[in-house]
């Protein structure tokens, strides 16, 4: 059986060393605050925003939600985050997705403020990453959790096949400059590929990312791969399932992580880290 690469409980020393950041912050006068903006009226958005605030306060960072109505037009919008560009006691935006259709998402990540992007979306960071920068900048909070994820559980990146299964903006894409940042060798296979397995077999580090629950059985794994389940499927009670079919995945590969509890805990831990680096880097 595969060892438990356990998200929950990794976030939880994530986030103890980011309370620890925060107070330190404090005693030179600055208090990290993130904005978090909602436009409509989304379930999942609510519930997500109600736990990332929960999280900043437990962690001492100020964090303001601003719910919108759904027919804020895009202008409204960008006028609103260009505010909170300016504030100065604002460290983090971040702009929850989905967004109502009058609203351009590209336009909204090009309007904040690389230097306040707690998302890390906005394409000049995007850049950076790509161009494997040295300088400071923010990352997608999911495949940024995830590199914590690999580290703290000694998985070599270095020369190992990585498989990125999913090729979005937020997930696939970063991971894949993150990874290959870190030296792995890195395909990534979406909805086009041919013969997904035959790539999914050979991989060490499998990330897993598409929306489709229990795409990945065990027969499409290496044998003692580590495994990353980025699926965060609702079944019809209304269960959290991922991308993975952990039952037959866990009898093949080496590490793997759960749904819930694996990289959902780290991407919340990651965004809260985040907007405490942002806080610092704005000195
Ligand atoms: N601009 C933007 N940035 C985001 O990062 C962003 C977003 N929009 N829109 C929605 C998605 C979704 N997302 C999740 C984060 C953590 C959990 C999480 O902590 N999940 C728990 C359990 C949740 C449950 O049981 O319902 C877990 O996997 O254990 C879930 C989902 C961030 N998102």
């Amino acid at each position: 059986m595969a060892e438990l690469i356990d998200g929950k409980q990794l976030a939880k020393k994530v986030n103890a060393q980011t309370e620890q950041a925060v107070t330190e912050l404090k005693t030179q006068g600055i208090e990290p605050k993130l904005v978090v903006i909602i436009v409509g009226d989304d379930e999942a958005s609510r519930i997500y925003v109600r736990n990332k605030n929960r999280k900043a306060q437990q962690l001492g960072i100020n964090s303001e939600t601003k719910q919108l109505p759904k027919d804020t037009s895009q202008t409204e919008l960008l006028k609103l985050i260009d505010q909170y560009n300016q504030d100065e006691t604002v460290h983090g935006i971040m702009v929850q997705s989905p967004l109502p259709s009058q609203i351009d998402e590209a336009a909204v990540t090009r309007a904040i403020s690389p230097a306040k992007d707690a998302d890390g979306f906005n394409p000049e960071n995007v850049g950076k990453l790509y161009a494997n920068s040295d300088l400071n900048f923010p990352v997608s909070c999911t495949p940024k959790g995830i590199m914590t994820m690999l580290a703290a559980y000694d998985v070599q990146i270095a020369g190992a096949n990585a498989v990125i299964v999913g090729r979005s903006n937020i997930v696939g894409r970063p991971m894949a400059a993150l990874l290959l940042n870190a030296s792995a060798t890195v395909t990534v296979v979406h909805s086009h590929t041919q013969n997904m397995q035959a790539y999914t077999r050979e991989a060490d580090i499998l990330i897993v990312a598409t929306g489709i629950a229990h795409l990945i059985k065990g027969e499409d794994i290496k044998p003692g791969a580590t495994v990353i389940d980025v699926g965060m499927n609702r079944d019809e009670n209304g269960k959290l399932t991922g991308d993975v079919d952990f039952e037959s995945a866990s009898k093949v590969a080496g590490k793997i992580t759960p749904v819930p509890g694996g990289v959902g805990p780290m991407t919340i831990a990651t965004l809260m880290q985040q907007t405490v680096e942002l806080a610092k880097w704005s000195e």
